[in-house]
């Protein structure tokens, strides 16, 4: 070959690899290229990872559901699903659906599945089949009241904090930060419920092992990751995974992850020489009866108190605080609350049970409607499309195409819940006197339910988490009055798939009228 030939081939591969990369974007966008969305959606992630890092995620994808339509482009091969009814067609039992990519920044530990990120459809519905009844409180025998008295118990610790420390008296302000006493409670909840013994965080009013402040600095990574999720591979391996949290570590998530380990194996070693009768009645003690092996306990343990504090702390910080600058809903339903306690329908001296709170109709409006205008996880929860493909909402979408659900999209849709949606205003679940309002009702139910997903991918801990909503307000209301020490700047918040808060500043005083003392 003559020599100007051999100089020709570094660019002929060149243009080869630049051809080559050409046509696999040109094929990536020609696939969904029917579908509407932005235009930098349908080339590259980097539309997803600037929204998902713009702490504005929600309103971004409410605002472009309702500029695209309920079928969305926003990545080469990612939609955003904006119609309830199509999203618990995915999630159905038998829906032949499967997690998607989305599920594999989850995982804790490379290597380890745990619930939320099991992609295999059977291995999922095993271990699910194994924490059921825990969570239902029936593995331990304990049933509702088990739960609902570890409830009780850190509620009245919360009411202890706030007697000890931050009652305002006139001329005198203590201000109570509620963002992160909200993540103190469900903590202390979780660690109760899963452990029978909470942790402490609001006996020592404090973020023990920098937790929350080391999880609120971890978000804008796990948001970037979550859009561009198979870089996930890369951080599991080295020198990345020396950066992710250990069960050895003093701190944050790591700290959380050794202390669930070390009740693990504190527990399986007790049982071998347990006494009969003395078992302990907590999820852990039931997840073990259920068969767990010790790695699906370890995972399990850890997630559990992930999953169930982030998300319930934000619903009681956001309906709080909705409630506070809403005065005719906080008078509506401190006078329910009242009437009730004068009815003698509610304790006046024990914490409200979950029976009684569900028969108070504007509490249960106000709980659903803190769901709807802030869901506690905002997205993405993308399913994969099977194979074969599958028409959605009236386009055709290959397979292996993942689907993300739009949770603050669905719960602002006008034609569900009216032209006011995105006005917190309780009284729209009460409005049934008509059979159009009821039919209406019910639907408007079957959509705010979607904020715990759905069918095989429901959230396990939806009981619990609604059993601590039904409890906390009503606890706190009919004690105190709130007000904010800055109404101009309430709270500090973002959202990328969590939300995050902080600087929610209030001023706490004891009733002025507190019948009942
Ligand atoms: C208001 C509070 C809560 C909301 C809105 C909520 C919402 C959700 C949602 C939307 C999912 C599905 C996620 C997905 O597939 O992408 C989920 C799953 C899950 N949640 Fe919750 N959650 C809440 C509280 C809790 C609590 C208190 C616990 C534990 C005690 C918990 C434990 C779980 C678990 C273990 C899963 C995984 C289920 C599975 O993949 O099969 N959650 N939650």
């Amino acid at each position: 070959m003559p020599l100007s030939n051999w100089e020709t081939i570094p660019t002929t591969l060149f243009l080869l690899l630049i051809t080559t990369y050409l046509l696999r974007c040109l094929k990536s966008w020609h696939r969904l290229a029917h579908i509407p969305g932005p235009a930098l959606a349908s080339h590259s992630s980097l539309y997803l990872v600037r929204t998902l890092l713009s702490g504005k995620f929600h309103e971004h994808m409410r605002s472009i559901s309702e500029e695209y339509g309920p079928l969305v482009r926003i990545g080469p091969n990612e939609l955003l699903c904006t119609d309830p009814e199509t999203l618990r067609r995915i999630c159905a039992a038998r829906s032949p659906y499967t997690k998607g990519e989305f599920y594999e920044t989850g995982r804790v530990i490379p290597g380890h599945d745990n619930i939320v990120t099991l992609r295999d459809e059977t291995k999922h519905k095993a271990l699910r089949a194994k924490l059921s009844s825990a969570y239902a409180g029936r593995e331990s025998g304990r049933g509702n009241a088990g739960l609902e008295g570890d409830i009780n118990s850190q509620v009245k610790q919360f009411i202890r904090l706030i007697e000890e420390k931050y009652l305002s008296e006139d001329g005198e302000l203590r201000p109570l930060e509620l963002t992160s006493k909200t993540m103190f409670f469900t903590l202390d909840v979780i660690s109760e419920m899963s452990f029978g013994e909470a942790f402490g965080f609001l006996r020592e009013d404090k973020d023990l092992y920098q937790f929350i402040e080391i999880n609120d600095s971890a978000m804008p990574v796990m948001n970037f990751l979550l859009a561009v999720p198979w870089l996930t591979n890369f951080v599991y391996r080295w020198p990345l995974k020396l950066a992710l949290p250990r069960d050895g570590d003093n701190v944050g998530l790591g700290r959380l992850m050794g202390l669930a380990k070390g009740y693990v194996d504190d527990r399986l070693v007790r049982r071998d020489d347990a006494k009969p009768g003395s078992s302990p009645s907590d999820m852990l003690q039931a997840f073990i009866k259920s068969g767990m092996d010790y790695d699906e306990l370890v995972q399990h343990m850890f997630v559990q108190i992930v999953a169930g504090s982030v998300t319930t702390a934000a619903a009681i910080r956001h309906t709080l605080l909705a409630l506070i600058s809403s005065p005719a809903c906080y008078m509506a339903l401190r006078k329910e609350i009242d009437e009730a306690v004068a009815a003698g329908t509610i304790s006046a001296t024990e914490v409200i049970t979950d029976a009684e709170a569900q028969a108070l109709p504007y509490l249960q409006a106000v709980i659903k409607e803190g769901l709807r205008m802030w869901p506690p996880t905002t997205g993405l929860g993308s399913k994969q499309v099977p194979k074969g493909g599958d028409e959605i909402c009236g386009y055709f979408v290959p397979d292996g195409t993942q689907i993300a659900h739009n949770f603050s999209g669905i719960m602002c849709l006008e034609g569900v819940f009216g032209k006011d949606a995105k006005v917190f205003r309780p009284e729209r679940w009460l409005e049934s006197s008509s059979r159009e309002q009821a039919d209406r009702l019910k639907f408007m139910n079957m959509v705010v339910d979607l904020a715990f997903s759905h069918g095989k991918y429901l959230c396990l801990g939806k009981k619990i988490a609604l059993l601590e909503l039904n409890k906390i307000f009503v606890e706190l209301i009919r004690r105190y009055d709130f007000s904010l020490v800055d109404p101009h700047n309430p709270i500090k918040s973002t959202s990328g798939v969590f939300w995050l808060a902080s600087d929610l500043w209030l001023r706490v005083a004891r009733r002025q009228y507190f019948p009942h003392e």
